[in-house]
């Protein structure tokens, strides 16, 4: 796994927000993520990661600094980003089948019917959706919600994938079936991800590097390279000593930036 960016498909640089004047909600966050890393981001409650998100996915504007995607400042939505939410309920369609809400965004690119449908097709197999293509998202589970919209991003094969708290609202089981959902797809296709979580462990378990910011206002806290083998097991990888360290060391930065920041509420570990 790579510990530095090589080529940098996404650059965050001196990032600030302020919603009010005088009262940032960001102060000065700054990474990079290479081609084909998958990079952790997480903080305590509040610090600021939606606003980064949506920064970044070109949703509001904010006030200063600069968000690079592939060399091109971002002031619009980048039409080669996809993005993951936590409310998978309110981000597939209703009225349309898992097919439809599938195939949707690629209505939007040039390509032709027959690759619309082959790339639905292979995405539904690989997050295991086959047989459920023509059921609508209500008749679906949580977990399954969750699948579609990772399916969904996944047809569309984006430059950079998003993923904001994507899991926080499944159940521990099924979010450790979609934490390796996720790191099987990054492993086989080299998907580049952002991927955004209050969750320690799972931050540590998917990264290839975490970036670990400060209460609000945010700053950059640490970048950690995770050297954990690329194969990874939820209870082998959790229990080697290594993947201990690692989360002692980031419980620990947290702790120090909450202590910072005097905010109460900690994240999971
Ligand atoms: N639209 C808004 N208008 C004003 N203030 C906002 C707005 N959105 C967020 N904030 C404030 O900005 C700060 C950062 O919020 P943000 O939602 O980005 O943090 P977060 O780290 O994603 O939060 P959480 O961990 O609770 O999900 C908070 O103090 C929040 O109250």
């Amino acid at each position: 796994m790579s510990t530095q960016p090589q080529q940098p498909i996404l650059e965050v640089d001196r990032l600030h927000h302020e919603y009010s004047a005088g009262r940032p909600a960001i102060d000065s966050v700054s990474f990079t993520i290479g081609s084909g890393e998958l990079v952790s981001i997480v903080g305590p409650s509040g610090c600021g990661k939606t606003t980064l998100m949506k920064s970044i996915a070109g949703l509001m504007r904010f006030t200063s600094g600069t968000v690079r995607l592939r060399g091109q400042d971002v002031n619009d939505v980048p039409a080669d980003l996809a993005m993951v939410f936590q409310d998978y309920g309110r981000s597939l369609f209703p009225w349309m089948t898992v097919e439809a809400n599938v195939e949707l965004p690629l209505r939007y690119l040039q390509v032709s019917k027959r690759e619309r449908k082959d790339r639905t097709a292979h995405a539904l197999a690989e997050v295991g959706l086959s047989r459920d293509s023509d059921k609508y998202p209500w008749q679906l589970s949580g977990g399954m919600q969750q699948r579609a919209a990772i399916a969904r991003a996944l047809a569309y094969r984006p430059r950079l994938l998003l993923m904001d708290e994507p899991f926080a609202s499944v159940d521990a089981q099924t979010r450790s079936d979609l934490e390796d959902l996720v790191a099987a797809v990054h492993r086989k296709h080299g998907t580049t991800i952002m991927f955004v979580t209050h969750d320690i462990d799972e931050a540590i378990y998917l990264g290839d590097r975490v970036v670990v910011l400060t209460g609000a206002p945010s700053r950059t806290l640490k970048e950690l390279p995770i050297d954990l083998p690329a194969d990874r097991d939820q209870i082998e990888t959790k229990a080697t000593s290594e993947f201990i360290a690692l989360r002692s060391e980031v419980a620990l930065l947290i702790r120090q930036a909450v202590a910072e920041s005097g905010h109460r509420r900690t994240p999971q570990s």
